[in-house]
């Protein structure tokens, strides 16, 4: 079983409108209510593409219950836990420009903590867990250190994609995956990486920690794939984009649902890809039939 994991989901409240200016009243002319958060979003994907997944982590409120509903409308399994607090709304606006406003996680309790960590200790060898998305300061890293270890015992392959110092502190771990995008590669170092080579260099000092596979997204110029034995780098299908929103996440469940039938991580690199891509070309995330039509375009040379 693929269970994903967002500690902060969100309402992606979407608005398009023709300018957005700041310090004005602004009026949108389309609106949408996605629901959000890493994890969410690539057990949503995933499910568009065929494959089952539970998705777990936090939410409350009746923002939590919206999403919560409109997963299981979907046909994604939920196993949330519950807590206390609204779960957050993401304002996206889509204007000239793509601005964003993303709301802090929620306080968890001790007990609340613990139900996750049990429900982690109940997969079992060749599951996954996919933990995605913001990690509040207010827990300690040794949790998430703690989860990572319990995967580690059990043979489940333990999949990241956060970042600041969660992720600082997190690549320690010998994880299957994770995907920063340029800019968090780059904190991860102290450094801004502006170059296919630099990028390159600090993904294969990722493999030094024990990373199997290290995916480093660059929005409209494509990717790099990085393992013990390959050295890959994908160029993007171009296209109209519409809402960049959630295509990392879709590279993250696109390499997953494909890896996980044939353990090709190239194939599953294209695949990968192809989802980002169909994913920026459309408002809400990407389908199977978006992701087909472009896997011819998405080209993988060796670095
Ligand atoms: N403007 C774009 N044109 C085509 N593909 C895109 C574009 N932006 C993102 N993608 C696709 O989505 C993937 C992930 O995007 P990226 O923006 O790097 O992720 P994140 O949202 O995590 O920062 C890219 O590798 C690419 O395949
Ligand atoms: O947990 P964070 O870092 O605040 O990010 C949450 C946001 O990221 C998203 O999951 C989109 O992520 P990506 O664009 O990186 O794929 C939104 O749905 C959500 O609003």
């Amino acid at each position: 079983m693929i269970y994903t994991c967002t500690i902060t989901p969100s309402i992606d409240y979407t608005v398009y409108l023709a300018a957005f200016e700041n310090g004005k009243l602004n009026r949108s002319e389309e609106v949408y209510y996605y629901p959000g958060g890493k994890g969410i979003n690539v057990s949503r994907v995933l499910n568009r593409l065929g494959v089952k997944s539970k998705a777990l982590g936090f939410t409350g409120g009746f923002t939590g219950s919206y999403i919560e509903e409109f997963l299981q409308k979907e046909g994604v399994d939920t196993d949330f836990i519950e807590t206390s607090e609204i779960t957050r709304i993401n304002i996206k606006i889509k204007a000239d420009k793509e601005t964003e406003l993303n709301g802090p996680g929620p306080k968890l309790t001790e007990q609340q903590l613990l139900v996750l960590t049990n429900k982690v200790k109940g997969m079992k060898t060749g599951d996954w867990f996919i933990l995605a998305g913001s990690l509040p300061i207010s827990i300690s890293d040794s949790y998430f250190l703690d989860l990572a270890e319990i995967c580690r015992e059990n043979g489940v392959h333990f999949v990241l994609d956060t970042s600041g110092q969660a992720l600082k502190k997190l690549t320690k771990v010998p994880c299957f995956l994770i995907k920063p995008n340029l800019e968090e590669l780059g904190e991860l170092f102290d450094t801004e990486i502006t170059t296919i080579k630099d990028a390159h260099h600090y993904a294969r000092r990722l493999l030094e920690n024990g990373i199997k596979h290290v995916i480093v997204s660059m929005g409209g110029d494509g990717a790099l794939l990085v393992t013990k034995d390959l050295s890959l780098r994908a160029k993007a299908p171009t296209g109209l984009v519409i809402n960049t929103v959630g295509s990392g996440d879709s590279l993250v469940s696109g390499f997953i649902a494909s890896y996980s039938k044939d353990e090709n991580p190239e194939k599953a690199f294209r695949y990968g890809v192809a989802s980002g891509s169909a994913t920026a070309f459309r408002s809400d995330l990407c389908d199977q039939q978006g992701v087909e039509v472009l896997l011819e375009q998405v080209e993988i040379t060796p670095i």
